[in-house]
C-alpha cells in the first residue's frame, strides 16, 4: 500500500500508479529491460514508421526508445486509468483544477484562435484576451514605428524587461530563438536576478532618453521584481528629473492594477491577465509584451497559432497518436520504472540554447511534488530533474557521463531542418553529430566491435553499452509557429505527466517558505544585537556576514 497520510476511501481515486495496471506495467518491464534496443530494432525494420509521429512543422521520433507495441498499449492503459481525457476537457473548459488555489488553468484560452468561448465563472473570457492582444499590438506598433518616443522625443531602442521566473524566462527564451524575426532598432534586455551586478551591468549601456521598462509581475509583489524595478525607476529620474516622464519609460504587465498604481505606472500603460495563467505558462499572454515589440504582432501571432494547433491535436487525437501523450508516457516509463531521475534536453541550435533553463521551470515548478492533489504523500517518483545544453557545447562537457555513466538518462535532442542563418555546410555537421548521437546512445559498441575498429588496447574502457533512450524531435524551420507547436508540446506533456502522478502540477507551495524565511532575515543582516532565532547554522552564518561587513565598512572608513 502507499505511505499515505489519508487514503482515499474510494479505490478509483487512487492514483493510476496504484491501480492493477501499475502491476501489468511492473510485470512486462521485467520482461523488457533487459532487451537490447539493438534486438528491438533488428526484430522490427519499420520501427521508424511504427513509432514516429508528425504534427504539422514537427515530427518526434520515439523508436529509440525501450518499449514496444505492447509497452505502449500498457501505457495508454495507464493514462486512461489516471482518466486523463477527463481532466484535459476540465483544463480545457476552464474548471478550477488548480484545487489548491481555486483558480482554472487556461493558458490554452490565451491562443484559442479558433475563438471558441471558454467560459470561467460563467463568464467567455476570449472577448477579455483578444482586447489585450489588440492592447499589445497597438502599443507595440506604436513603439516600432517610432511613433512612441521618449521624453526628450526620441524613438525607443533598448527595451528591458524587469520580471523573473515565468515572467523572465519564457520571453527570454522566445526572443532569443525568434532572431531572424527581430525588429532592427529595438533590442529586449532581460533583468531577473536580484543580484545589483544584473541591473548596475544592464543600465551601464543604456540610454534613459529611448529605453522603455516592462515591469512584469504577475503578482506586482515579487521582491526582485520590484526592487530591480524601483533601481529603474531611479537610474531613470536621476536622468529625467520630472516623474510625469515615467508615463513614457514604464509600463506593467500585471494582474494586480492596484500595485502597478502603486509604484507609479499610469493604469492605460498597463497590460493585464489573469489569475487563470500560472507565471510558468504565461509567455502567451500580456507577459509576451516584449516578444510582441521584438517580432511583432502578426509573428507573435503565428506563435499562439502554432501553440493551438498543437493544443487541438492534443485535445482530438488518439492517445496512441498523440504527441504530447506519447512524449509525457516515455517519461513516466523511464521514471516510474526504469528509476530514471532526470531527462535531458538538448536542443541543436543555438537559437533554443535556453530552452533547457524555460522547461526547468515549467516542468520541475509544475511536477517537483511530493504531495498529491488529495494531500496524500506520494510513494512513487513524480517530476525528473531537467537539465541540458546546447547540443554540441553539450557533447564537449557532460555526454560522456550519458554514454557510459551508470544513470539512465532519457534525451529529447531537439533541431531544425532547415538552418536559421543559411550555413549549410555547419548545418550538416550539427546534424550529423545530432543523428551520430542518437545512434551511438542507442547502438553503444561491443567488445568485439571495440577490437574490430582499429582502435589501440585497453579496449574495455572504450566499450560503450548502448542502450540509451532518447526522443528526436525535428522542425521543419525554427519559425513562430513551430516554436509555438514545440512550447504547447512540453506543457502539455507536463499536464499529462501530473495526472498520471496526481498532481495539482499548477501551484508551487515550495518556493514560498524560503521567501517567507528572507523576509524575516533580511532585517537581521542589519541588526545591532547578534542573532541566535534559528538553528547554530543559520545564526553562525548570519553572524559571520555581520562582522566581517562591519569590518569591511569600518576599513573602508
Ligand atoms: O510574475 P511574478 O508574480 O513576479 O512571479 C514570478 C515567479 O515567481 C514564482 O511564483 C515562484 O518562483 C513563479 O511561479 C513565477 O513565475
Amino acid at each position: 500500500m502507499p505511505i499515505t497520510t489519508e487514503t482515499p476511501s474510494n479505490a478509483d481515486q487512487l492514483p493510476a500508479l496504484h491501480q492493477p495496471i501499475h502491476k501489468a506495467l511492473q510485470h512486462h518491464y521485467q520482461t523488457l529491460c533487459d532487451v537490447h534496443l539493438r534486438e528491438l530494432f533488428a526484430a522490427e525494420p519499420q520501427r521508424f514508421e511504427h513509432f514516429s509521429l508528425q504534427v504539422d512543422d514537427l515530427l518526434l521520433d520515439y523508436s529509440k526508445n525501450r518499449i514496444t507495441k505492447e509497452t505502449l498499449q500498457l501505457l495508454i492503459q495507464l493514462a486512461e486509468t489516471a482518466d486523463v481525457a477527463g481532466w484535459r476537457e476540465r483544463m480545457f473548459q476552464g474548471e478550477k483544477i488548480n484545487n489548491t488555489e481555486q483558480r482554472a488553468v487556461l493558458h490554452t484560452a490565451l491562443r484559442n484562435r479558433s475563438n471558441t468561448p471558454v467560459m470561467v465563472d460563467g463568464e467567455n473570457v476570449m472577448p477579455a484576451v483578444n482586447a489585450v492582444i489588440e492592447q499589445m499590438s497597438a502599443f507595440a506598433e506604436r513603439v516600432r514605428s517610432g511613433t512612441w518616443t521618449g521624453y526628450t522625443g526620441k524613438p525607443i531602442v533598448d527595451v528591458v524587461n524587469v520580471g523573473i521566473g515565468g515572467s523572465d524566462l519564457g520571453p527570454h527564451m522566445v526572443y532569443q530563438a525568434l532572431k531572424a524575426y527581430r525588429h532592427p532598432r529595438l533590442q529586449m534586455h532581460y533583468v531577473s536576478n536580484v543580484d545589483g551586478a544584473h541591473i548596475v551591468e544592464k543600465l551601464e549601456s543604456l540610454d534613459p532618453e529611448t529605453t522603455l521598462f516592462i515591469v512584469a509581475s504577475k503578482t506586482f509583489t515579487t521582491q526582485e521584481t520590484m526592487t530591480n524595478a524601483h533601481h529603474a525607476r531611479h537610474w531613470f529620474l536621476q536622468h529625467a528629473e520630472d516623474d510625469t516622464h515615467i508615463a513614457k519609460h514604464f509600463v506593467a504587465v500585471s494582474t494586480n492594477r492596484e500595485a502597478v498604481i502603486g509604484f507609479g505606472i499610469d493604469p492605460d500603460n498597463m497590460f493585464g491577465f489573469w489569475d487563470w495563467v500560472g507565471g510558468r505558462y504565461s509567455l502567451w499572454s500580456a507577459i509576451g509584451l516584449s516578444i510582441v515589440l521584438a517580432v511583432g504582432a502578426d509573428n507573435f501571432t503565428a506563435l499562439l497559432g502554432g501553440a493551438h494547433t498543437m493544443d487541438q491535436h492534443f485535445r482530438e487525437a488518439p492517445f496512441e497518436r498523440n504527441m504530447p501523450v506519447i512524449l509525457a508516457l516515455l517519461g513516466v516509463w523511464y521514471s516510474n520504472f526504469f528509476g530514471a531521475e532526470s531527462q535531458a534536453v538538448l536542443p541543436y541550435d543555438h537559437y533554443l540554447r535556453s530552452l533547457p533553463l524555460y522547461l526547468q521551470q515549467a516542468d520541475m515548478e509544475s511536477n517537483g511534488k511530493s504531495v498529491d492533489r488529495n494531500g496524500c504523500n506520494v510513494d512513487y517518483a513524480t517530476g525528473p530533474i531537467i537539465w541540458g545544453t546546447s547540443g554540441i557545447n553539450g557533447q564537449h562537457a557532460f555526454y560522456q557521463l550519458i554514454h557510459q555513466g551508470t544513470r539512465l538518462i532519457p534525451a529529447d535532442f531537439i533541431i531544425s531542418v532547415t538552418p536559421p542563418t543559411g550555413l549549410h555546410e555547419q548545418h550538416d555537421i550539427l546534424m550529423a553529430n545530432f543523428l551520430a548521437q542518437t545512434e551511438a546512445l542507442m547502438r553503444g559498441r561491443t567488445l568485439e566491435e571495440t577490437r574490430d575498429s582499429g582502435v589501440a588496447p585497453p579496449h574495455a574502457p572504450k566499450v560503450f553499452a548502448g542502450n540509451h533512450p532518447s526522443n528526436a524531435l525535428l522542425l521543419k524551420a525554427l519559425t513562430p509557429h513551430s516554436l509555438g507547436l514545440l512550447i504547447a508540446l512540453y506543457e502539455h506533456k507536463i499536464f499529462v505527466q501530473g495526472i498520471i502522478w496526481n498532481l495539482n502540477s499548477y501551484d508551487q507551495w515550495g518556493v514560498e517558505l524560503g521567501k517567507q524565511l528572507a523576509k524575516c532575515i533580511q532585517p537581521e543582516l542589519n541588526a545591532a544585537e547578534t542573532i541566535t532565532t534559528h538553528d547554530a547554522s543559520t545564526n553562525g552564518l548570519i553572524n559571520y556576514y555581520r562582522q566581517q561587513r562591519a569590518q569591511q565598512e569600518q576599513t573602508q572608513g
